[in-house]
């Protein structure tokens, strides 16, 4: 479980946020000079490892983060009216295909007994969040392989009809924030529909500006009310 500080203690520490790659971690850095941006890879393995080590080394210099961001680009689920371009804040992150296949169909690692399937950010730093930024919040799925048939987007939308994204990381960035006990958010900006694998239609330099620009809305006191 995440224990979520309260308001004044987080006011004391500084924002993590954990991107998976340099072109990601340079687009936040052009508007957010206030946070300190680490490429940790792409996939939750990568994700948690990177982000645990940056954790671990802040707090044996004695300088704790007091919010972890994962951010990046992502796909967004058009039955949930998302497009390219749009800003997404996961008011849950989910871990989608953690799990076991069985004849009952898929079964997520909280429900065989391992462990969560979800993390839930702080309510109000999701809805400060997502006032600055103009952004919706929903969840945001976390997958190890993107998605790349309707098949398959429609099979996460019957486990997760509400689900607005879907990205490879924020599940892992999670795991480590909440073996350190700080709070956890995940920003995603759209490069791409979830759904049939259309490598053309990924509009990547469209979706980091826009990480650029939800960045520049964002400041320590709207992700530290
Ligand atoms: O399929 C391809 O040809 C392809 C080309 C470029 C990049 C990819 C990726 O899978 C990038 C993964 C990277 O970006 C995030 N991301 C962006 N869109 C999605 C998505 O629809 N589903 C999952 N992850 C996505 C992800 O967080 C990774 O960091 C593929």
């Amino acid at each position: 479980m995440v224990r979520v500080r309260g308001t004044a203690e987080r006011l004391r520490h500084r924002v993590l946020v954990a991107v998976a790659v340099a072109a990601e971690r340079e687009a936040v850095e052009r508007t957010a000079p206030w946070a300190d941006v680490t490429a940790v890879g792409v996939g939750p393995g990568a994700a948690g490892a990177g982000t645990a080590t940056a954790l671990v080394t802040a707090a044996y210099e004695g300088r704790p983060y007091g919010l972890v961001v994962s951010a990046g680009i992502g796909g967004g689920f058009a039955a949930g009216g998302v497009e390219v371009g749009d800003t997404v804040i996961a008011d849950r992150i989910v871990a989608a295909d953690l799990g076991a296949q069985t004849p009952a169909g898929f079964a997520s690692v909280a429900e065989l007994g391992f462990g969560t399937a979800a993390y839930q950010p702080p309510p109000d730093l999701v809805q400060a969040a997502a006032e600055a930024a103009g952004a919706r919040s929903g969840p945001v799925l976390t997958v190890s392989t993107t998605t790349g048939t309707r098949e398959h987007a429609a099979l996460l939308l019957e486990r997760h009809p509400d689900a607005l994204a879907e990205a490879m990381e924020g599940f892992g960035v999670a795991e480590a924030a909440a073996a350190h006990g700080v709070p956890v958010m995940e920003i995603r900006t759209v490069s791409n529909a979830v759904g049939p694998r259309d490598r053309a239609a990924w509009r990547i330099p469209e979706a980091l500006a826009a990480l650029s620009t939800v960045f520049g809305k964002l400041s320590p006191a709207a992700l530290l009310p």
